[in-house]
């Protein structure tokens, strides 16, 4: 069906991935795979619900038994494979990546790296998920402490980043010893098919991972109302999350939830104005505004505010915007027209509330689902645009003129996952680091995603963390043994 051009064509994978067995769509339920860009359909996937989503966590159980009793070196090895076989593969699952979701293919092929970077660490990490000996209570007793995988895991996974999200969890879940089952975001089920295929090469035994495409609501209903699923890890908005959150309750499920973010990037009188505008360039603009720790409100104090508006625009102004296939391109489409309907909202609400557009402001000639890079001036504190998260391609500035007065701005939001701020004044940079209420803080950097690093958020932003030492964590229990008699011999 495809046009694709792929060195391996086998990776365009039409076809879900059931305990084990694949199966592909047929004409009567077939989900259209389609081109941001262009509107073309690249490909097929089968639209499965409950059954399928409960066969696959049956499978998920009965293949962690095996998987969970191995050594943490061999599971590490199988997951070093996997991570080989996507980089030898980054061209293909780059072209396949931005055909179903837009994002520039240099962008895409780095989201490759990035997303095999996470089986890389895991492999690592395996082999360290030490316990503890604490010393005992009483002079026979030796307390210790195991670390034991928690269970069959479920991920939900968005589209904005179709692989970087999958092996953020599945490599810490396979590490751990877990089993997994997967429902990809429907825009772009194929660079999760792809993924399945290249874990079934490098040695993922039969059910340990299914990929079950198809409807939202029966999937996710199935996932959270099994008592094996022991563990549901989510990424996308925030109000799907605090459902799901809803519908794990009454097994008692542990949570894993990235939400949405509406992250402050500030700028301060004593930065380096060059240095924040190559900055907020990569956190806003990345992958199109479509990232949950975009700069979503940037702060920019009186002495700089004129100079950082004029290169801000200057700079954006010369970057391009199309299709992702094309050179030289680096903004891509949005994913949907909902989203594109939600871009064009914030811009007229800020504007008919006082705004003036700096640059953009409107639909892009090229039509579709594109829109031109934006930045907006003269915002305020009423806009849509400072209370909601835009995910999209706009940049709004706001004047302040203290330190306190930017901080406190900052932290008004119900939201707490990623900020920045640019300053050269090491003691400003403790104190704002340390008061600002967001799981992450960039200082002097608009790029902090990394497999070293904990990722997570605070407040309605989530729970838990993925990635570093900690992600590893998010996915075993701590058991305790209690060991008596020891002195009786
Ligand atoms: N934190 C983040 O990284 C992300 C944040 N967002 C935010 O959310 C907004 C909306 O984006 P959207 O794609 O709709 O995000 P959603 O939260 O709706 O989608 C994310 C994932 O959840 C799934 N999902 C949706 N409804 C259910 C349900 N009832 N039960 C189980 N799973 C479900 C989706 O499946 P399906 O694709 O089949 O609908 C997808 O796999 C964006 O504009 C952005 O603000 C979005 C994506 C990522
Ligand atoms: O939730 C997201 O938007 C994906 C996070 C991208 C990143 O890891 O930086």
């Amino acid at each position: 069906m495809s046009d694709l051009q792929l060195k391996d064509p086998s990776l365009l994978v039409e076809a879900a991935y059931v305990a084990g067995a694949w199966v592909e769509a047929t004409d009567e339920n077939a989900i259209n795979v389609t081109n941001p860009a262009t509107g073309a359909v690249i490909g097929r996937v089968p639209n499965l619900g409950a059954a399928e989503t409960d066969a696959a966590i049956e499978a998920a159980a009965e293949a962690m038994k095996a998987w969970a009793q191995r050594t943490a070196k061999d599971r590490a090895q199988v997951l070093r494979r996997w991570h080989d076989l996507m980089m030898e593969h980054q061209d293909d699952l780059g072209t396949i990546l931005t055909a179903e979701q837009g994002k520039p293919l240099a962008e895409a092929k780095g989201e490759i790296a990035y997303s095999a970077s996470f089986l890389e660490w895991f492999s690592e990490e395996a082999r360290r998920a030490y316990g503890d000996i604490t010393p005992g209570h009483a002079p026979d007793k030796r307390l210790l402490t195991l670390k034991q995988p928690i269970g069959v895991v479920a991920a939900i996974t968005p589209w904005n980043f179709p692989s970087a999200m999958i092996t953020r969890k599945a490599g810490p879940a396979f590490a751990a010893g877990c089993a997994m089952v997967l429902k990809p975001a429907i825009q772009t089920p194929l660079s999760a098919t792809a993924l399945a295929l290249l874990g079934e090469r490098a040695g993922l035994p039969k059910g340990l991972f299914s990929v079950v495409t198809g409807s939202a609501g029966a999937i996710g209903g199935a996932l959270t109302s099994s008592k094996t699923v022991r563990k549901l890890t989510f990424t996308g908005s925030t109000e799907i999350g605090a459902l799901l959150y809803e519908q794990c309750a009454p097994t008692i499920k542990k949570l894993g939830l990235e939400l949405g973010g509406n992250a402050p990037f500030i700028v301060f009188d004593d930065a380096d104005v060059d240095a924040a505008v190559e900055g907020a360039v990569i956190a806003k603009f990345r992958n199109n505004g479509q990232t949950c720790v975009c700069a979503n409100r940037i702060y920019v104090q009186a002495g700089v505010y004129d100079e950082f508006a004029e290169k801000l625009a200057a700079k954006v102004a010369t970057l391009a915007t199309g299709n992702g296939f094309d050179e030289g391109i680096t903004f891509g489409p949005l994913i949907d027209d909902a989203a594109v309907a939600k871009v064009k909202e914030h811009v007229e609400d800020a504007t008919s509330k006082g705004a003036s557009v700096a640059l953009g402001g409107e639909a892009h000639d090229l039509g579709g689902l594109f829109y031109q890079p934006t930045i907006l001036t003269d915002v305020t504190s009423d806009m849509l645009v400072t209370i909601e998260e835009t995910f999209g391609p706009v940049a709004p500035l706001f004047k302040f003129d203290k330190e306190s007065e930017a901080v406190e701005a900052a932290n008004d939001t119900d939201f707490g996952l990623a900020s920045y701020f640019y300053s050269r004044d090491l003691a400003r940079v403790w104190r704002v680091s340390e008061a600002l209420d967001f799981g992450m803080v960039g200082v002097n950097t608009g790029l902090i995603s990394t497999a070293e690093a904990p990722f997570g958020g605070v407040k309605m932003s989530g729970l838990g963390r993925e990635g570093s030492r900690y992600g590893l964590e998010d996915f075993m229990e701590t058991k305790y043994v209690c060991m008596g008699g020891i002195d009786e011999a």
